[in-house]
């Protein structure tokens, strides 16, 4: 069976910013990102990125750059010998009333039925309450990292059995140690 792992993209791979990340040049990946991916990569993890881009619905930059923005991800990772998987975003608006828009869990859903695995357990990894939300809401795991909002996201009323972790680096190490 695949061993799958979903990442939020903002906040947990890159820098997120509250004018949203409108460019290639934009997307700046976190410190120690890149390896984490490719090591999990190599560790045979299936690695899948759910995220939203209401950015595209608000005019702030299209399909294009946001396709180019995720072909340098996957060169980044390629460089460090591993590759990300399949990549859903939601390009909708939060008053389009669409399925894919997180909290909502359409795009864990659209992921696990491309690798057909169930979704109970999987780990989902955001630094938004809408991200741990959407993973509770298919009996996924929710998985806070502190990097991006996530501190800010610690403060909250968090879905019980969130698990908190300091970045996407952190969640690696666990999750190919243990
Ligand atoms: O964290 P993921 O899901 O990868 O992407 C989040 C981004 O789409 C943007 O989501 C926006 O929320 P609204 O869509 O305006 O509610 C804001 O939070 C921005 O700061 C952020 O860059
Ligand atoms: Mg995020
Ligand atoms: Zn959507």
């Amino acid at each position: 069976m695949v061993k799958l792992l979903i990442l939020d993209r903002d906040g947990v791979i890159n820098y997120d910013s509250d004018a949203y990340i409108k460019s290639v040049a934009e997307w700046v990946p976190l410190p120690g990102s890149i390896e984490a991916i490719a090591q999990l990569s190599k560790a045979g993890w299936t690695v899948a990125i759910a995220t939203n881009q209401s950015g595209i619905a608000r005019g702030y930059y299209d399909i294009a750059t946001l396709d180019a923005m995720h072909t340098r991800l996957r060169t980044l990772v390629a460089e460090q010998g591993g590759e990300v998987g399949l990549v859903v975003y939601c390009p909708h608006g939060p008053d389009e009333g669409c399925d894919c828009r997180k909290p909502k869990p359409g795009m864990l859903k659209t992921i696990a039925e491309h690798y057909k695995v169930p979704l109970a357990g999987i780990w989902f990894v955001g630094d938004s309450l809408g991200d741990l939300e959407a993973a509770k809401a298919v009996d996924s795991q929710p998985v806070l990292v502190k990097t991006g909002k996530g501190e800010k996201t610690q403060a909250k009323n968090l879905p019980v059995g969130t698990l908190i972790f300091d970045d996407l680096a952190a969640v690696a190490a666990e999750l190919i140690n243990n």
